[in-house]
């Protein structure tokens, strides 16, 4: 195992901690990576990983992943991620996710989650019963609800100022899209495409998945091979499913001219941000064109208003676009472009941190 410090300062954490619960089987971990905007927010990953080292590495990038999109999105709060060492199909239980509540409960504030790969908002409901520090139960619970909902809708502003950049018009109709992950977003995502008028190419592990939605769009929907739909000659690729879907073996192969999809941690590296410049596919970054669902679950704890909510998903489309600008004027990849952008409103508001509070601001989503 490499120095668990070396390893916070490759990607400039603030803290990790390690949760163990024998009683219920809880081995898990939480990373805050950055509080300058507020309370880390991120979700909890449940994976069957293979060591503890691989699950350090997740939480480690994807805590640093919600730093950037929490800040690009605009919401009052930080980065952070949670990942539990569990079989989701054999390792869940009421006790293990009330445990859950005890040690984020615990962090007092500092740290709030919900659901992520491997968990749903009904596990949540057992945590929420040990402390309030849970975002996106079920709407029976006070959440609300589906977040692929937002996800999607973000995704296709993403689509559509990618569209602006491109072609000059924010129309997909013609466009053909090739849709990586028929799951909850893939799915949102292509019932907006085909009634935008564009066409899809679709690719899931779940074959019956992608013969239903064949059977229900007709000749506007194909289906491809899972280990081949990267190659498909198309205007817009869009990773739905696994992180790590751009790397040595895929970017050559790539035949699309823009990559805009859900999926976290689409590049294996950052240096393939720079390969895709290099060969003239525009890469929309996932952590700001997926925030439609941190966006709503970040929301609840401000004070959820639909229409804040929407207009802060919409705002993907120009955010998107001042990045396609400004990799073009700086001639960098829109990834460092999107990077750059971060660090610098990161920046901007550490220096109001030096302007004293008279009173306790220190609620969710204010410091
Ligand atoms: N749901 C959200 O609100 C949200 C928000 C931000 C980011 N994301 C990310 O978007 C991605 C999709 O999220 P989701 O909620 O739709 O997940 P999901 O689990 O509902 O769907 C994923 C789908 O991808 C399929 N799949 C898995 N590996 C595949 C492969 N190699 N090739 C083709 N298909 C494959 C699965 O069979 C499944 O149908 C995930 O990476 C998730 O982390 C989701």
């Amino acid at each position: 195992m490499r120095d668990v410090f070396e390893m916070m300062d490759q990607y400039g954490h603030e803290q990790v901690i390690f949760c163990r619960n024998p009683q219920t089987g809880l081995k898990a971990i939480v990373a805050i990576h950055d509080t300058t905007m507020g309370p880390a927010l991120g979700g909890c990953r449940m994976l069957p990983y293979s060591s503890t080292d691989e699950a350090l590495e997740d939480a480690l990038r994807l805590s640093r992943g919600m730093t950037y999109k929490n800040t690009l999105a605009d919401t009052d709060f930080g980065g952070g991620k949670m990942v539990v060492i569990g079989d989701p199909q054999k390792d869940k239980s009421p006790e293990l996710f009330r445990a859950i509540g005890r040690f984020v409960g615990g962090l007092n504030g500092r740290f709030y989650t919900g659901t992520d790969m491997g968990t749903q908002p009904e596990d949540f409901i057992h945590a929420a019963r040990e402390s309030d520090s849970f975002v996106g139960l079920p709407k029976s619970h006070g959440g609300t609800g589906d977040t692929s909902i937002p996800t999607a809708f973000g995704l296709l502003q993403g689509m559509r100022a990618t569209a602006r950049f491109l072609w000059d018009t924010d129309q997909l109709a013609g466009r053909t899209v090739a849709i990586q992950g028929i799951g909850k977003v893939g799915e949102r995502l292509l019932g907006l495409l085909i009634k935008e008028g564009a066409f899809c190419i679709i690719a899931d592990l779940d074959s019956e998945r992608c013969r239903k939605f064949r059977m229900k769009y007709g000749d506007q929907v194909q289906i491809a091979d899972v280990g081949s739909i990267h190659k498909e000659d198309c205007d817009i690729f869009s990773p739905c499913a696994r992180g790590g879907v751009i790397n040595d073996e895929t970017v050559d192969e790539l035949k699309c001219l823009a990559i805009a999809g859900s999926a976290n941690n689409q590049l294996a590296d950052d240096r393939h941000g720079d390969l895709l410049h290099e060969r003239g596919i525009l890469y929309a970054p996932d952590y700001l064109v997926n925030a439609g669902g941190v966006i709503q679950v970040a929301g609840e704890l401000e004070g959820y208003h639909e229409e804040r909510v929407l207009a802060k998903t919409r705002a993907i489309y120009e955010m998107l676009l001042a990045i396609y600008r400004r990799a073009k004027s700086e001639n960098i990849s829109t990834c460092r472009a999107a990077d750059r952008l971060v660090i610098e409103r990161l920046d901007k508001v550490a220096g109001l941190r030096c302007i004293l509070l008279g009173d306790d601001h220190n609620r969710p989503g204010r410091r």
